[in-house]
């Protein structure tokens, strides 16, 4: 999935072609994952805390050479984009696949013209520019890095060094967190197999048998689907615990608390969705926690993965569409099988949530889409 989800970035956030890449995502996505193991260590190995200490083991010497493959892959982008606009090329080079460049799709649901949904987050209630129905067709798409490298040639401030430095953040965001999302979602569905069949139930009305890839307007169909991911990221928060350093003193509300200004504070993210006067039986999974009725009245700050306020996830609309279209093009494919219950998970939160043990899911090619029962 970590390889999937960096690829993915490369053509959609970098625009650039799969067959311009010359270092696969799988040694890119490796690479993170052995850092954040380097981090981990680091958390929790009281010794090696200290740079001084830490610098004198293999640890150190094996956490630069990881740093050089992460950044080999990010300078390498960089520099082909570089040389496609210095050559003239605008805009995304990543192909899009035939089957998208004319649009003459029959949606079985409803035949709109305009879309009206959401894209992320149908319960709660946001709707921005990505809600509208232009999802196909051959115009001319920017990724981020194309409008970075062109911000820099206009002669805005941003040098090669600094492009990298958001080249690496949006990278690094935008691949583990997603990588964990969606293996927590497939977890899911092959534990619960009864919700799996709905997701294909609903896969089915908007797609029948065809084999045809999902286009926006499909994304914004999968409501079930979508109450399915939200509650895994409920459960499953691929960001388990956020920290801030306070700038002023806080009363907290729950009681006569004064938290000083300069402490940093944790918020489990992890532990505030398992609270049971918000989530009755808070441990088990019920896609419907997500239905409009019942999300309507809950605060705010009770659903939390992507943090909220001014630092919260740039990337959560994106994340919600990538996820959308990986996974429901997974299970349209495939069924999904797991035997490990929940229960016996070994949840480790490093940075980004995980199993310890790897996602135990197994898949079965679906010969049709055609539903069956559980
Ligand atoms: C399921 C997927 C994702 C989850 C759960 C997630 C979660 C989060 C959370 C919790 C934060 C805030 C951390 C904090 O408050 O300290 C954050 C920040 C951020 N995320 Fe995501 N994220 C996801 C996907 C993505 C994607 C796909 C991208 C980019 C394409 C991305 C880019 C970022 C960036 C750039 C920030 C930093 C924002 C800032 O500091 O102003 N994220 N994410």
């Amino acid at each position: 999935m970590s390889e999937a989800t960096v690829e993915i970035l490369l053509e959609t956030a970098m625009g650039v072609s799969k067959k311009t890449q010359d270092q696969s995502g799988y040694d890119y996505a490796m690479a993170v994952m052995k850092l954040c193991d380097i981090l981990h260590l680091r958390h929790t190995k009281v010794w090696l805390m200290s740079d001084l200490i830490f610098g004198l083991t293999n640890y150190a010497r094996n956490q630069e050479k990881l740093i050089g493959v992460i950044h080999s892959l990010t300078r390498k982008v960089i520099k082909r984009k570089r040389e496609d606009f210095e050559k003239g090329i605008r805009g995304s080079t990543a192909e899009v696949p035939e089957e998208l460049k004319t649009k003459t799709y029959e949606n079985k649901v409803s035949s709109k013209t305009v879309v009206e949904g959401l894209s992320y987050g149908q319960s709660a209630g946001l709707k921005d520019d990505l809600d509208v129905d232009d999802d196909v067709g051959e115009k001319k798409r920017m990724a981020f890095l194309d409008l970075m490298i062109e911000a820099s040639q206009n002669g805005v401030v941003i040098n090669d060094e600094e492009i990298k430095e958001q080249v690496d953040t949006i990278m690094f965001e935008g691949h583990d967190t997603t990588a964990a999302g969606s293996s927590f979602f497939l977890s899911m569905m092959g534990l619960h197999q009864d919700v799996q069949a709905k997701v294909v139930q609903e896969l089915y009305e908007i797609f029948g048998d065809s084999d045809r890839p999902a286009t926006f307007a499909d994304t914004l169909e999968m409501k079930y689907l979508e109450r399915c991911l939200m509650e895994t990221l409920r459960l499953y928060p691929p960001v388990p615990v956020i920290a801030r350093k306070l700038n002023q003193e806080v009363k907290l509300a729950s009681g006569d608390y004064i938290l000083p200004a300069g402490a940093t504070i944790v918020i489990g993210t992890f532990k505030v969705h398992r609270t049971e006067e918000i989530y009755p039986n808070c441990d088990k999974f019920d896609p419907d926690n997500f239905l409009p009725e019942r999300s309507a009245n809950r605060h705010y700050y009770a659903f939390i993965p992507f943090s909220a306020g001014p630092r919260s996830c740039v990337g959560r609309k994106y994340a919600m569409l990538k996820l959308k279209i990986l996974l429901s093009t997974i299970l349209r494919n495939y069924k999904v099988n797991a035997t490990i219950p929940e229960k016996d998970f070994q949840l480790q939160a490093d940075i980004i949530l995980k199993r310890a043990e790897g996602f135990k899911v197994s898949l079965e090619p679906r010969k049709t889409l055609v539903p069956t029962t559980a």
